[in-house]
């Protein structure tokens, strides 16, 4: 069966650079998938879906969307795909429905079919009493979930979702996410850029993660999770009682089984006179084995110990020790 998206060996060289945007980058995105690809700023991400969406046009390898190769035939592969970009696009001349059947008849819907299409759509966007609203008088929210609801308009194969959810409230994040998830059970792929770590965990089936223009690696986030050493977590709120941080640090990094200490969030909570910090130990194999050590440790060191709590890591660990911590 063919991939819905297929990239391979892609290359994309922008002139007077002196690196590929693209260098090399394959995947695969299965039908009905919903896909993260993730990455630094400057990864290549924007790139290839400019590729895959034939706004760019690739110097090496190829793009597939549901089998069309989108250098050879850029107007079969433009039908199977829309995209969602981050930044309003929306016609600003015509209303919010006005958007909509634009578009359809872009597409070459007929009269009475996209009125049905544009009804249901706004309605399903949550946006049936937006129809006659200007594009400058809807709220960040409104304009996006607009902005999905023409996308759809002409049945794509595959969406092409670019931080759906930057700028958003909670609810209308929450709305976003939904449709997703509805999509999926509609069986579009959706491919899905974001560096919302939360959100690619939550919505995604895999995530691939790339940089400097190459795929790093494709899995489920569950098991991206599971394969990272050390993936098992305890948070430990403390009372240093004079420590400084590196000593702790040191003292439990010690405790066989843990592999590393941090302030989560990079927080350098120990420094100064701050009487209580937070730590999180990386441990391998099953972290409630360790709380028994651990409490032990501080214990005969006069460290006061407030609380000892249990977690895992996140998809933004992986992503970290993937990309590494430094800026881009
Ligand atoms: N039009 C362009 N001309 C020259 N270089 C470009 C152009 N667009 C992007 N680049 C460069 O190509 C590389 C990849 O950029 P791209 O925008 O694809 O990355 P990205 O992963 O989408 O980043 P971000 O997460 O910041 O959006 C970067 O080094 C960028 O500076």
């Amino acid at each position: 069966m063919t991939a819905a998206v297929e990239v391979a060996d892609l290359v994309k060289h922008y002139p007077k650079s002196t690196r590929n945007a693209v260098d090399g980058l394959s995947f695969r995105v299965r039908h009905g998938e919903i896909f993260g690809l993730l990455g630094p700023n400057g990864a290549g991400k924007t790139t290839t879906v400019g590729i895959l969406t034939t706004r760019i046009v690739l110097n090496g390898g190829s793009a597939t969307i549901g089998g069309v190769d989108v250098a050879r035939d850029p107007v079969a592969a433009r039908s199977k795909v829309a995209v969602v970009p981050q930044r309003v696009n929306l016609d600003r001349s015509l209303n919010a429905r006005q958007n909509l059947l634009f578009h359809a008849s872009y597409h070459g819907i007929g009269r009475s079919e996209r009125h049905a299409l544009a009804t249901r759509l706004m309605e399903r966007m949550g946006l049936a009493d937006k129809s006659k609203a200007r594009i400058d008088d809807l709220s960040g929210g409104q304009a996006q979930r607009l902005m999905i609801a023409r996308a759809l308009i002409h049945r794509p194969e595959v969406l092409f979702l670019d931080e759906p959810s930057t700028g958003l409230d909670p609810q209308a994040r929450l709305f976003v996410h939904d449709r997703v998830n509805d999509l999926r059970s509609e069986g579009v792929t959706v491919v899905l850029t974001t560096h919302d770590m939360e959100e690619a965990e939550k919505l995604s089936d895999r995530v691939g993660v790339v940089d400097h223009g190459r795929m790093l690696t494709v899995d489920t986030p569950t098991a991206l999770i599971r394969s990272l050493p050390g993936s098992g977590t305890i948070d430990a709120r403390l009372r240093p009682n004079g420590f400084d941080r590196d000593k702790v640090t040191g003292l439990l990094s010690d405790i066989p089984g843990v592999r590393r200490v941090e302030a989560p969030g990079g927080s350098t909570a120990l420094e100064g006179v701050s009487p209580e910090t937070e730590l999180r130990l990386y441990v391998d194999g099953e972290p409630g084995s360790l709380l028994g050590p651990i409490a032990a440790k501080l214990h005969d060191n006069d460290i006061t110990v407030s609380d000892l709590s249990l977690g895992s890591a996140s998809l933004e660990d992986v992503f970290i020790e993937l990309t590494g911590r430094d800026l881009r």
